[in-house]
């Protein structure tokens, strides 16, 4: 059995300039050297670190499959999407994502702790008609692992690219660890050019205990809400977060300090800002925008694709976040995991249409009131009262009556 020890010095191989510190230096990019600057919470804060190893492995999964989804966007070509069941979207890059990310977390962690919940399965891919899509995902993967050069000569087979990605079936539940894994969340906006993230968070016991996103296009200067441009045009955002740990975000190609960030204080809702999802599909924009008219809200949504609004409102571009799927839609723990911590750990609160915290122990899906909300604790009573009228005039209307 693999020992500790051996993990941690995998570790140590793998971001030679992270000694076993009590603080997070480099996030796992050894590019450039990284500095924590420490923030409202201070140094207290940041010495809770039951995660750090974790969080690092994450940090070194999530930013291979980063690099590998911005090759495959940078020349997107229409045989490597595909549609699944429900319709939706699904690339070359969602798999060689998952398998990377699963094929390093199993490969570092001690055996026989590895338990992955991720979206996308091997089916279609193992069927007659996958095939070169997964010649294509397997030359993707190995060209990513030769690039990073941490792992010696490996090639993975086609096999170890479908092993990989089923690994992603656990069902998960209230108890053990399990890793959560979106490998491509927001395939629409990858499709089209725009924001996407690779979303990996850790449960333990039911609850979200780390979390990284990359967003590799999101922008690193804040988004503001009035839709100025900023003259820092650079793009590739990590956020991390761990429980007791706090939030940071540093560049993708490592070439910017790690710093501490915290969602917005605003405390007066005429003056926030708000986003959503860009799909109308995916939540009511109708609904969302009474919210806003009934908070007072002036400025108009800001719409980004997938998690990365949860990065970006743990920066506090934005300082409420508004979800409703349209009716029978069940949300997936791996669309919310990782961008939860990121969240709390920031100073943020996310909840339901209830007031309810979401709950991760059920398995794959969350079981929630209508919705998900998130903001900071000083608009969280404002937010919720007007979710909740909102939803009672959409009721109202539906049946035709008035809500009074
Ligand atoms: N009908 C419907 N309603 C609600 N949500 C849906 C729906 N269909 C899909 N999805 C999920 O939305 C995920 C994308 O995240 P967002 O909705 O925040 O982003 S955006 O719509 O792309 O702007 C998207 O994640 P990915 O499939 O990983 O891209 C889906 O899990
Ligand atoms: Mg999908
Ligand atoms: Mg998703
Ligand atoms: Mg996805």
């Amino acid at each position: 059995m693999q020992a500790l020890g051996a993990r941690r010095a995998f570790l140590r191989s793998s971001f030679p300039c992270s000694r076993s510190s009590s603080s997070w230096k480099a996030l796992g990019n050894c590019r450039a050297p990284s500095i924590v600057r420490l923030g409202r919470r201070g140094v207290g804060a940041i010495r809770s670190m039951a995660y750090e190893d974790d969080v690092r492995l994450a940090i070194k999964a999530v930013s291979l499959a980063s690099r590998l989804c911005q090759a495959v966007q940078r020349k997107l070509v229409a045989n490597e999407t595909q549609a699944k069941a429900d319709q939706s979207p699904v690339t070359v890059a969602d798999y060689g994502s998952q398998a990377l990310v699963s094929w390093v977390l199993e490969r570092e962690l001690p055996p026989g702790t590895f338990h992955l919940i991720a979206e996308e399965d091997s089916e279609d891919l193992r069927a007659e008609d996958g095939s070169e899509m997964l010649k294509r995902i397997t030359q993707l993967v190995n060209e990513t692992i030769a690039a990073d050069g941490s792992f010696g000569s490996t090639v993975l087979s086609e096999d170890d690219v479908l092993t990989a990605i089923s690994r992603g079936d656990s069902p998960g539940g209230p108890s053990g660890r399990y890793w959560v894994l979106d490998p491509i969340d927001g395939t629409r906006g990858f499709v089209r050019g725009d924001q996407y993230a690779v979303a990996l968070g850790l449960l333990d016991n039911g609850e979200v205990v780390a979390g990284v996103l990359g967003c590799p296009n999101l922008p690193l200067a804040s988004i503001a809400a009035n839709g100025a441009a900023s003259d820092d045009k650079a793009v590739g955002c990590v956020f991390a977060a761990s429980r007791g740990a706090g939030t940071v975000m540093q560049s993708m190609d490592g070439s910017r300090e790690a710093q501490r960030v915290y969602v917005s204080s605003v405390d007066d809702s005429k003056l926030a800002a708000f986003c959503e999802s860009f799909e109308a599909a995916h939540s009511k924009q109708g609904l969302t925008a009474n919210i806003a008219r009934i908070l007072g809200v002036s400025a108009p949504p800001i719409r980004i694709d997938s998690q990365a609004k949860y990065g970006a409102m743990a920066r506090g571009d934005a300082v409420i976040y508004l979800r409703f799927p349209h009716a029978g839609y069940r949300e997936k723990i791996w669309d919310h995991a990782a961008g939860l911590i990121v969240i709390t750990e920031a100073g943020g609160e996310v909840f339901d249409a209830a007031g309810k915290p979401l709950d991760f122990s059920m398995g794959r899906f969350l079981d929630l009131e209508k919705g998900i909300i998130a903001t900071n604790p000083s608009l969280r009573s404002a937010v919720l009262a007007a979710v909740q009228t909102a939803i009672k005039e959409e009721e109202s209307a539906l049946k035709g009556v008035s809500p009074l």
